[in-house]
């Protein structure tokens, strides 16, 4: 599997480069690009090992590094003639990077770092490609000059000989074993033993080591995370992608699958005609392109912040940190949960393998994790919105992204409802704020009652989490709303295709209505009849959207290749690949399994003989 995914990683790291030679020579940002090639990611099921390679490697040494560092290291990475991976997170620590444990202490007698994983827990643990690809990587650690704690730095490291692929002299490297999904990645450890690189290997753009051992600050620390930055961002369009695929598989197949009449003596309908089935299916092929929306979004933010970042311009840092956390967190999370609902809505043979649904999953799963535990992102983004919230206090103002907060706070209640979409994303907008009001008030008295900030972000931990989540709802659906009602080319749209796109806002906006309807009712008054209309209307749109779904999910554009599926064939012949695949099964190549004779037999033998004994 492991070399299978190489191969394919490989075709697909040509691709990538003829892609960048061809779109924006010598530049960046071709992932978009490369995104919309989902045969990227998808023809490599079982994970692509130079992911983090293109994503974190590269970018690091181009981002971090000075320009002498690139030309000595980031023109052979972007070429892909040395191959690297992202070593920060560690057995110990992943989370806590203040706590990671691999330190480099600077020799200033031979202008070199000697690099250690002093203790088991201090090995580098889950970096992509690193048990069996990569020959090189970004070495995260502690920097220590004259024993003293200077914070996080990155250093390049060769771990293996670039001809014989061997672990250098020091390197103790290896794959950490089967996962659960992407099993083709070969994430590895990696221990150092008083390895020694020059000191020009720590990646200096933003802060130096000079050769007398004098260290210079970054102006802005929290630049040294900007590659886990970037890597939110791709994971924001990428699990939207799955999120997109596998509703076009569950599309396809609550189309093609007939069960149970609606009326009595009535033929078995599609099921996709039954209404819990179009609730199922439908709201996941809206999701899906809502987050889409939202990641185009962010990768164009992403790009902005990046140039200015490249001009020593931090301004804008903060609030990419926050959307990058935000969307991060809730794309992997609704589309690893809206994934599962879309397998379960094909029934058993959305269990099988041939299906690809559960492949699909293990590969969005993992985004909840990596990059930064959702739980832990949300808790960043509480924290930044308990500082936001400070300043709308202060009467300062906010950043754009965060600006509904400020015309919110000032609202003394909320307006006349009247179930319209401006008021239904003002009314999730309203919640959140009175969300991050209460949330500030419990933290604001534990910061008051003498606790220190982590203390008491742990403490309000509850409420910031809650905070943060409708922040996510609000920007999402306020970005979708915009996309939609004021985008800048509706006008260059079919009445046709306008009303499909209004039926999707309006379906996401009263769904959210409903996801959220505690935390609405907890600030705004809504009556039974206010909310039984909102029921209607998610029935109507659910009808509505019905005659659609299956061209909505075809414009995603996935060909059967990056599918998989036997279950969402473009030609609906899903018996057929069902049973084609079912007898490519090893188990099938014979009449009698082997295990029948071995053991299966003799058991059987051994509990007749059994019975007849204690009948005499
Ligand atoms: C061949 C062709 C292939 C092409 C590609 C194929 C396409 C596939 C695409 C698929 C998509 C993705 C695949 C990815 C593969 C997997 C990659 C996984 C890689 C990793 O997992 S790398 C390791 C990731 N680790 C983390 O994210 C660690 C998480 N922890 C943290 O981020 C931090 O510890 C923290 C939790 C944020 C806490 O930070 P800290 O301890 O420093 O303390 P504070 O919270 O007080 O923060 C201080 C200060 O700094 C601000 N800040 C924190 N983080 C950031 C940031 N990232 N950017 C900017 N600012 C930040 C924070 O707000 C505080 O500010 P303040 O002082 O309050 O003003
Ligand atoms: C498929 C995959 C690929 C990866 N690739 C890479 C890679 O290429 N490079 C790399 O460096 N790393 C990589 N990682 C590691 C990943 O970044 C870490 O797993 C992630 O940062 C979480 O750290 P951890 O696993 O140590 O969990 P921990 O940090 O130990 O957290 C465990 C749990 O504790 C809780 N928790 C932790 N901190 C807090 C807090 N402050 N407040 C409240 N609760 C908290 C959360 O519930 C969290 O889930 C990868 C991981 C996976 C699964």
């Amino acid at each position: 599997m492991a070399s299978m995914s190489v191969k394919h990683a490989i075709a697909a790291a040509k691709k990538l480069r003829s892609l960048q030679e061809r779109f924006n020579p010598g530049g960046s940002d071709i992932y978009p690009a490369l995104m919309g090639d989902e045969a990227i990611t998808a023809l490599i099921p079982s994970g692509n090992p130079l992911s983090v390679h293109i994503l974190m490697f590269t970018r690091a040494l181009r981002e971090q590094g000075t320009d002498e560092q690139y030309e000595k290291f980031g023109r052979r990475a972007d070429n892909n003639e040395i191959i690297g991976t992202f070593a920060q997170t560690e057995l110990g620590h992943g989370t806590y990077l203040r706590g990671l444990e691999a330190r480099a202490d600077y020799d200033r007698g031979t202008e070199e770092f000697v690099l250690n994983t002093p203790k088991l827990s201090s090995y580098k643990w889950w970096p992509g490609g690193l048990g069996q690809t990569c020959n090189y990587c970004i070495f995260v650690a502690q920097l220590y000059i004259d024993n003293e704690a200077k914070g996080m730095a990155m250093f390049v490291v060769q771990i293996r000989d670039e001809e014989t692929h061997m672990p250098l002299p020091g390197v103790h490297v290896g794959e950490i074993g089967k996962k659960m999904g992407l099993n083709g990645v070969n994430n590895g450890f990696l221990g150092l033993k008083d390895y020694r690189v020059p000191r020009l290997n720590m990646l200096m753009r933003h802060q130096q080591v000079l050769p007398d051992g004098r260290f210079v600050k970054s102006p802005v620390s929290q630049v040294s995370y900007f590659p886990m930055v970037f890597v939110r961002c791709m994971v924001a369009r990428q699990n939207s992608n799955y999120l997109a695929q596998a509703a076009t598989i569950a599309t396809r197949y609550s189309v093609i699958r007939r069960q149970s009449p609606i009326e009595e003596g009535q033929p078995e309908p599609k099921i996709l005609e039954h209404l819990t089935q179009q609730m199922k299916v439908i709201p996941e092929i809206v999701t899906a392109v809502v987050y889409r929306l939202a990641a185009a979004n962010l990768q164009n933010m992403y790009n902005e912040t990046a140039e200015a970042v490249y001009r020593k311009d931090f301004s804008r840092l903060p609030e990419l940190h926050a959307l990058a956390c935000i969307l991060k967190v809730a794309t992997s999370y609704d589309s690893t949960y809206g994934i599962e609902r879309l397998r379960q809505a094909c029934g058993g043979h959305g269990y099988l393998t041939a299906g690809n649904l559960g492949n699909i999953f293990a590969m969005a799963a993992p985004a909840c994790t990596y990059e930064g535990e959702n739980s832990v992102l949300y808790l960043q983004v509480g924290k930044i919105l308990m500082k936001n919230w400070s300043q709308v206090l202060a009467g300062r103002e906010l950043m754009p992204s965060m600006a509904y907060i400020s015309e919110c706070s000032k609202m003394t209640s909320f307006p006349q409802w009247t179930g319209s979409w401006e008021c239904l994303l003002k009314a999730i907008q309203y919640a959140c704020v009175g969300s991050i009001r209460l949330a500030f008030q419990s933290y604001n008295a534990r910061v008051q009652s003498a606790q220190s900030q982590t203390a008491a972000v742990n403490y309000s931990g509850l409420e910031l989490t809650k905070a943060a989540e409708l922040h996510g709802r609000s920007y999402v659906a306020g970005n979708f709303y915009q996309q939609i009602v004021n985008s800048p080319n509706k006008h260059q749209r079919s009445p046709q295709f306008q009303k499909v796109l209004e039926n999707m806002l309006e379906l996401h906006l009263i769904q959210i209505f409903f996801r959220h309807l505690g935390d609405i009712l907890r600030f705004i008054r809504i009556t039974e009849d206010e909310i039984s209309a909102l029921q209607r209307r998610l029935e109507e749109v659910l009808k509505e959207l019905r005659p659609d779904a299956v061209a909505i999910t075809d414009a995603f554009d996935f060909n059967d290749k990056i599918l998989s599926s036997a279950l969402g064939c473009y030609d609906g012949n899903v018996y057929e690949r069902l049973f084609e695949a079912a007898l490519k099964h090893p188990l099938n190549r014979k009449s009698v399994p082997d295990f029948f004779e071995a053991h299966l037999k003799p058991f059987m033998k051994e509990n007749a003989d059994n019975a007849k004994k204690s009948k005499l």
